[in-house]
């Protein structure tokens, strides 16, 4: 399970885009950034003192789990799960000058307000790629989140942004293993191959989103892989305001999926992985950041007089 988390985490797009804009380098981003969050998240997550852990679990009412071999196995599930939980989160790595940002020439001061935060954009799209490993495609995993953000004030420690729905790629609700043929394109017969049957991220994220998507909010959808020529449509068409993702595919067109549309796509604000076109400019601009609620944002100058104040997204 492990080794295969790593190796998924560490081909997906975010990380490979990476590799190819520093091909001389030898930076390893996805070992370097796995380091670091797996030492993060121990900190966070796992209890070093055992005493304490068992007194934690009495006072929750969990004494049965204080004995051996439950306390030791307690305590090497959650060390699994952080690992997990930071190889997971390093295929999306915090680096300074790499993020989630529009293109140079669709950039504007106004675009470029409303982008979140970088930290949270990352979260964001660590949650789609959590996701994406629930997918029936024994090829690939695909993960989709859809958030937005309330335009009233109040602020529940995840700012103002509200969860609208999430999908993964996978055969119609329903179906049994089995069911449908779960082939790739290398397969000769065409007529019963996966593409046919398979339910995008996307599509499947919008079907059953548990919240509208309220036209004047600003709805985003994080998705592990660029959306394709189906699914742009449909994300425009929702309502949806911004898509972050990955564009390593813009351009390509296979048999029976395309990524030809992405690039066209007008009216929706797109923000792909990729080198901080602004430069060092933007770099300035972010700086000092501050860790709020475990969230890692740039200081407005107006703020820093209030150290105590919750995190609230948007503009007010
Ligand atoms: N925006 C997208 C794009 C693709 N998919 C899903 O991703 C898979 C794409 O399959 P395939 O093209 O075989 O994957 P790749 O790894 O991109 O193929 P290749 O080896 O050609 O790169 C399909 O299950 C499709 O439903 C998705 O859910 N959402």
């Amino acid at each position: 399970m492990m080794q295969f988390v790593e190796e998924t985490s560490y081909k997906c797009d975010f990380i490979q885009k990476m590799a190819k804009t520093f091909p001389d380098t030898n930076i390893d981003f996805y070992s370097k950034c796995r380091q670091e969050r797996i030492k993060e998240y121990e900190l966070l997550f796992f209890v070093s003192n055992e005493e304490l852990h068992k007194q934690i679990l009495m006072t929750i009412g969990l004494e049965n789990l204080c004995e051996n071999p439950y306390f030791s196995n307690l305590r090497q599930n959650m060390k699994d799960l952080i690992l997990l939980l930071a190889t997971v989160a390093s295929s999306v790595p915090i680096c300074k000058h790499y993020g989630f940002y529009c293109d140079k020439t669709e950039q504007s001061n106004e675009i470029y307000n409303q982008s979140l935060p970088q930290e949270i954009a990352r979260h964001c799209m660590v949650q789609a790629r959590l996701l994406a490993y629930r997918t029936e495609d024994h090829k690939i995993g695909v993960g989709a989140v859809i958030w937005a953000e309330k335009k009233s004030q109040n602020c529940d420690g995840t700012g103002m942004m509200y969860f609208v729905g999430c999908g993964y790629n996978a055969f119609p609700v329903g179906s049994e293993y089995a069911d449908f043929p779960n082939m790739d394109d290398k397969q000769k017969d065409r007529e019963i191959r996966k593409f046919r049957y398979i339910v995008h991220a996307e599509q499947n994220a919008l079907t059953f989103r548990c919240q509208e998507i309220k036209p004047e909010e600003k709805s985003m959808i994080f998705v592990t892989k660029c959306p394709c020529d189906e699914c742009v449509p449909l994300i425009k068409g929702a309502g949806i305001k911004q898509i972050y993702t990955g564009d390593i595919d813009v351009g390509r067109k296979k048999a029976d999926i395309s990524y030809m549309r992405f690039g066209e796509l007008e009216g929706v604000s797109k923000f792909t992985w990729q080198l901080n076109p602004a430069g060092t400019c933007v770099l300035e601009r972010n700086e000092p950041e501050s860790r709020e609620n475990g969230v890692v944002r740039p200081i407005p100058p107006n703020e820093e007089m209030h150290p105590h104040k919750k995190l609230c997204l948007g503009n007010h």
